[in-house]
């Protein structure tokens, strides 16, 4: 599992070395790291043309020293200083090794550029001239590799606020920044290479973690298993008029695992799932007929929420569903009836899996979708807080946070996910893994993957369609280790 830590505990960590190591050992092993991968990605070191970008900081000390490294070994390599200071001993180093100072027009003919203008120090949208060396870095046909960040991008977040660099190649130091793995940062990064410095015995737990195959762990039938042990999942979906939404979410259940689905809702909508899925055991309610939920039958988890209005027939039954003791999974018009009514979370003892994507999420935390958009994690962890639930927040990169635990990034989504019903597959299938006994976040993070993985495996290149995505969770769950 690959993870990442803030800023502020990179620099407590490297604190804690520091005072244990001579001066200036950290900053040569990262240019040592950083000159080792340009070297291996360059077809011969002796000759080529590799240009430094090299802002105010000790990133543009990093650049100097990996430059002084490659000049060393018959790179011609020439520091553009971006900052009104340039970081002394660094480029002393790499004058001593026959480097020398030039200016931007050198960027468009290099070979390999090393983007050391601003790393973890960097903050808000890049002021010039590091903006123009960025766009001009973005221009060239040569190799570019971001020191630690690629400058513009906000290390803690993933935020891109103007001008960034896009790199071919990310060398980052110690540990993983969160924003490289968050879009837009993590779009910037290309390849991302973590170089060891000896940081790891300094870092406490990470702030945030990337779901691998390793760490997807549906839970598989064995010999003793039968239906309801494999676990029953419960769907309130759909209306007198939307059915979609129902079906697609009943698939993402029924191709999610689960023993048995229950699906319950009003006549039209039972109609519709009963014809696409004969698997699901169907019962009618009238409008808002709480009670129905109880007469169903017994089930290991509830998903409401997809298509069933958000009027007060949808308010009763989401207060029907987050009023038992089972893992509940609330989903669009849930969410939605949810912010008319956070009085129904608190009290919750079972977990309870909230899926908005950031429209949802700004209506549930009274906040403006922009500001959410711009600071996913930082939103997401405080849904997770304030609510007291595991909040998936859908997204270029979705992000599942539960409170008091590192947040988990899902690396598996694609852009053609964004298309309508993509999300009811979702609700089906995270509750078919809470009904089989998953804990919330693990749930909503293997959820959150196969999900992404059945999207990609079904796109294959092209537009996709919701349906699509349960067709494909059978080859998502198979190219997990040991299934
Ligand atoms: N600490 C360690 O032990 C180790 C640290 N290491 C390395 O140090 C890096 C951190 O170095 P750092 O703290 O000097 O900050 P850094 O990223 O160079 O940025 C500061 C400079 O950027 C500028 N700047 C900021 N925002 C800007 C903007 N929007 N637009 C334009 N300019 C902006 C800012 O300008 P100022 O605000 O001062 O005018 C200042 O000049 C870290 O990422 C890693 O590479 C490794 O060697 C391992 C050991
Ligand atoms: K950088």
């Amino acid at each position: 599992m690959r993870y990442a830590h803030e800023v502020d505990k990179v620099r407590a960590a490297e604190a804690a070395l520091l005072a244990r190591l001579p001066e200036g050992t950290l900053m040569q092993r990262a240019a040592a790291g950083l000159a080792a991968v340009c070297a291996s990605l360059l077809p011969r070191v002796y000759g080529a043309d590799v240009v430094l970008l090299v802002g105010g900081g000790d990133n543009g000390g990093d650049a100097l020293y990996a430059g002084e490294r490659l000049a060393r070994r018959g790179a011609r390599v020439v520091a553009v200083p971006a900052g009104s200071r340039t970081h002394p001993a660094g480029l002393a180093a790499l004058l001593a090794a026959g480097g020398r100072l030039g200016d931007a027009a050198e960027i468009d003919t290099a070979d390999l550029v090393i983007d050391g203008l601003t790393g973890i120090g960097g903050g808000g949208a890049l002021r010039e001239p590091y903006a123009a060396l960025a766009r001009r870095a973005n221009e060239t046909p040569g190799l570019v590799v971001a020191c630690d960040v690629p400058s513009g991008v906000d290390a803690n977040s993933g935020r891109v606020e103007g001008e960034a660099v896009r790199a071919d190649v990310t060398v980052t130091f110690g540990t993983h920044k969160p924003g490289l793995f968050i879009d837009p940062g993590a779009a910037r990064c290309g390849v991302v290479e973590l170089v060891d410095i000896g940081l790891g015995p300094e870092l406490p737990d990470p702030d945030v973690t990337v779901t691998g195959p390793d760490d997807v762990d549906p839970p598989l039938p064995g010999p003793e298993s039968d239906k309801y042990r494999r676990g029953v999942v419960g769907i309130v979906a759909g209306g007198e008029q939307f059915t979609g939404a129902a079906v697609l979410s009943t698939g993402g259940a029924v191709h999610g695992g689960a023993g048995m689905v229950r699906f319950v809702s009003v006549a039209p909508a039972v109609a519709v799932v009963r014809r696409r899925w004969p698997e699901a055991v169907t019962t009618v309610i009238e409008p808002g007929d709480a009670a129905g939920l109880a007469a169903a039958g017994r089930v290991q988890a509830w998903v409401v929420g997809p298509g069933l209005g958000t009027g007060d027939a949808a308010a009763a039954l989401v207060a029907a569903a987050l009023g038992t003791d089972v893992p509940v999974l609330v989903d669009a018009d849930g969410l939605t009836v949810l912010a008319r009514h956070r009085d129904l979370l608190p009290g919750r003892t079972a977990p309870t899996v909230l899926t908005p994507h950031a429209g949802e999420l700004a209506r549930l935390l009274d906040a403006d979708r922009a500001d959410i958009e711009a600071r996913r994690l930082e939103h997401v962890r405080r849904a997770a807080a304030e609510l007291r639930a595991t909040v998936l927040l859908k997204g270029s990169t979705t992000l599942i946070a539960a409170a008091g635990r590192p947040v988990r990034v899902n690396p598996t989504g694609t852009s053609w996910l964004a298309t309508a019903g993509t999300g009811d597959v979702l609700s089906g299938l995270i509750g078919a893994l809470l009904a089989g006994g998953m804990a919330a976040l693990d749930a909503a993070a293997a959820g959150a993957y196969l999900h992404g993985m059945a999207a990609r495996l079904a796109a294959d290149g092209a537009p996709l369609a919701a349906g699509d995505v349960i067709g494909a969770l059978p080859a998502a769950f198979r190219t997990l280790a040991g299934t």
